[in-house]
């Protein structure tokens, strides 16, 4: 049992966490290069917060550059026991109204232009990703939701595309058959990043628009989108408060937590140095065995 520290990755239109107790704000050097900005660290309501704006401040990255690698690296260096992902996502599904909130269960990723894995040169890791978000996290951000007074839904599959344009009008009905509901440019590589980490994931996607499906909607207008997440700004702090406030007072060990220790399948004995000091935040837990002496 340990104390929780929940990672925040704000998304577009929430570039800051709000008030937190203690706020200090901390650059963090990443063994991946540099993240998006640095990070505000402070306390809601007892609880340890870590915030990152994933698209930096002033939103000068898009999602193609978005350094994901150095946002989970940073986030674990800093002690983040679990994320918090927020996201701005166009609606696939007529039930997913602007306004709502979705909270992402499922992924698919059309992702063709990142850096995906913190593995891969010396050492190989293939973690299982069936279910890509932390049931626990999500649980509890949905009701913390709710009890902010957003209208949620809990489960919904999220299609990443490379972006940055949004969707051709094809695209976006053959999403829908593929079964997607949502959809957004960010949380792939993120969640499979985190869970390379260690870290349980959770996505809380606020909806800006109805993508360009659904007739007679006109096409997705990114003024709208980050003027409603502007706006829904404010309920996802408010999630985060609520969320704070009814998290258990120690944490209970999740099987995300330890997801490395079958994942691995370099023998240690051939791991390459310099991929091991990389990874010394993300693999942590076992690069301390490295370091002893081999019999
Ligand atoms: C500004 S509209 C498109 C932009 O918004 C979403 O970003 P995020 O997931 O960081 O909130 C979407 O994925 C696009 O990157
Ligand atoms: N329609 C859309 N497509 C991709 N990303 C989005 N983010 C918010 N709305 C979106």
């Amino acid at each position: 049992m340990a104390d929780w520290h929940i990672g925040v990755i704000g998304g577009s239109g929430l570039y800051e966490p709000g008030a937190l107790e203690d706020a200090q704000e901390i650059a963090v050097n990443s063994a991946f290069g540099d993240p998006s900005g640095p990070v505000v660290t402070g306390k809601i309501g007892g609880v340890q917060f870590s915030f990152i704006a994933r698209h930096g401040a002033g939103h000068r990255l898009s999602p193609s550059h978005v350094n994901y690698r150095a946002n989970i690296d940073t986030l674990k260096r800093c002690g983040v026991t679990d994320l918090l992902a927020i996201s701005a996502i166009g609606s696939l599904k007529e039930e997913f109204a602007p306004g709502d909130f979705v909270v992402v269960d499922q992924l698919l990723d059309r992702t063709v232009q990142r850096e995906r894995s913190f593995f891969g040169d010396g050492i190989v890791a293939h973690v299982p990703l069936a279910d890509p978000v932390c049931p626990r996290m999500s649980k509890m951000a949905a009701s913390a939701a709710d009890r902010a007074g957003a209208k949620v839904h809990e489960g919904g599959t999220y299609v990443a595309i490379e972006g940055p344009q949004f969707s051709t009008r094809a695209e976006s009905h053959v999403f829908r058959d593929w079964g997607a509901n949502v959809i957004g440019m960010t949380a792939m590589p993120e969640a499979r990043l985190a869970r390379e980490a260690e870290l349980p994931y959770a996505l809380v996607g606020m909806v800006t628009d109805y993508d360009c499906w659904r007739e007679p909607d006109g096409d997705v207008d990114v003024a709208d989108i980050v003027a409603l997440m502007s706006t829904n700004a404010e309920n996802a702090r408010a999630m985060l408060a609520e969320f704070a406030a009814a998290l258990p007072k120690t944490r209970k060990a999740s099987p995300i937590d330890t997801v490395l220790d079958t994942a691995i399948v370099t023998p240690r004995d051939v791991w390459d140095v310099g991929a091991a000091a990389r990874l010394d935040a993300v693999a942590g837990r076992l690069m301390s065995f490295f370091a002893e002496p081999q019999e």
